[in-house]
């Protein structure tokens, strides 16, 4: 029996959201993986409908984390600033072509005195969000700490990393470009997805204001099912050997690649 209730219309996915700039994407194909869409279609996707995937969001104190959060998960904004203390966690449901995956996204605290508690969540993340300031670049340079310290707990070779600039409507155009340039060699550095929000601004279109946050959640929840399934896959046998997910340091854009091998059941 099912006891939950439908997925949001506005949570289901069903094409591959894209991402924000080609140059710092984690991969630029158009479209989910062949073998995804395949397993997808065959309902083989092991256990991914019924595990909930964490996503840890990290970064300096009052860089909007938080506002980010609840910007995608209640459209809300708060001017206010109230620090995390320790973790907060929200979960967001969704729909994948057709398979049901859920987030929890780990709001965690970016002041020094709340780090050791924050730090003790980092564990067994699917996916890693590290936020800056677009109009303070110290907050920038601090990134590449968070990660080191959020990677401490996780196993890089399969956590998916994003980079994101917040707080965007409060540069103007070329403080924005000045900006761009230096979190798009730090994304890359990383290897991590750049994208650059507000929590504040952006056209008012239901269901999620603010500009790009809706856009980028989408990606993450998308790049993360994808990775996910294809784990399974992996993990089933029901893959090729050499038919695999790499991190590979030679691609400039293509962080993460797979092989182009025709699938085994799908044209
Ligand atoms: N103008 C503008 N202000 C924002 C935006 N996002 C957050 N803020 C403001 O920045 C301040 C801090 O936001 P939070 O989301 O609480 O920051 P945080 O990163 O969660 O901070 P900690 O919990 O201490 O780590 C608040 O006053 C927010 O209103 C944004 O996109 N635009
Ligand atoms: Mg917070």
């Amino acid at each position: 029996m099912n006891i939950l209730a439908p997925v949001r219309r506005d949570r289901v996915l069903t094409e591959l959201p894209q991402y924000l700039r080609k140059e710092a994407a984690l991969h630029v194909h158009k479209d989910f993986h062949p073998r995804v869409t395949c397993a997808c279609q065959e309902h083989r996707t092991g256990t991914v409908g019924f595990k909930i995937s964490k996503v840890i969001v990290v970064g300096d104190l009052s860089v909007g984390k938080t506002c980010l959060i609840n910007r995608f998960c209640k459209d809300t904004f708060d001017k206010n600033y109230k620090a995390t203390i320790g973790v907060d966690f929200e979960m967001e449901r969704f729909e994948v072509l057709g398979v049901p995956f859920s987030l929890q996204l780990w709001d965690t605290a970016g002041q020094e005195r709340f780090k050791c508690i924050a730090s003790t969540y980092y564990r067994g993340a699917q996916a890693i969000i590290i936020v800056f300031n677009l109009n303070d670049v110290t907050s920038l340079e601090h990134t590449k700490q968070w990660l080191a310290d959020a990677l401490k707990e996780n196993d890089p070779s399969s956590v998916l990393l994003f980079l994101v600039g917040s707080k965007k409507d409060l540069s103007t155009p070329a403080q924005y470009m000045l900006m761009e340039k230096d979190a798009l060699k730090v994304a890359q550095e990383m290897k991590a997805e750049y994208w650059a929000v507000s929590s504040l601004t952006g056209l008012k279109l239901l269901p999620v204001s603010g500009e790009n946050v809706r856009e980028f959640f989408f990606r993450v929840t998308a790049l993360t099912f994808e990775a996910n399934v294809l784990a399974e896959l992996e993990k089933s046998g029901s893959r090729r050997i050499g038919d695999v997910i790499r991190i590979n340091s030679d691609d400039s854009n293509l962080y993460l690649t797979a092989s182009k091998k025709k699938p085994m059941c799908c044209p």
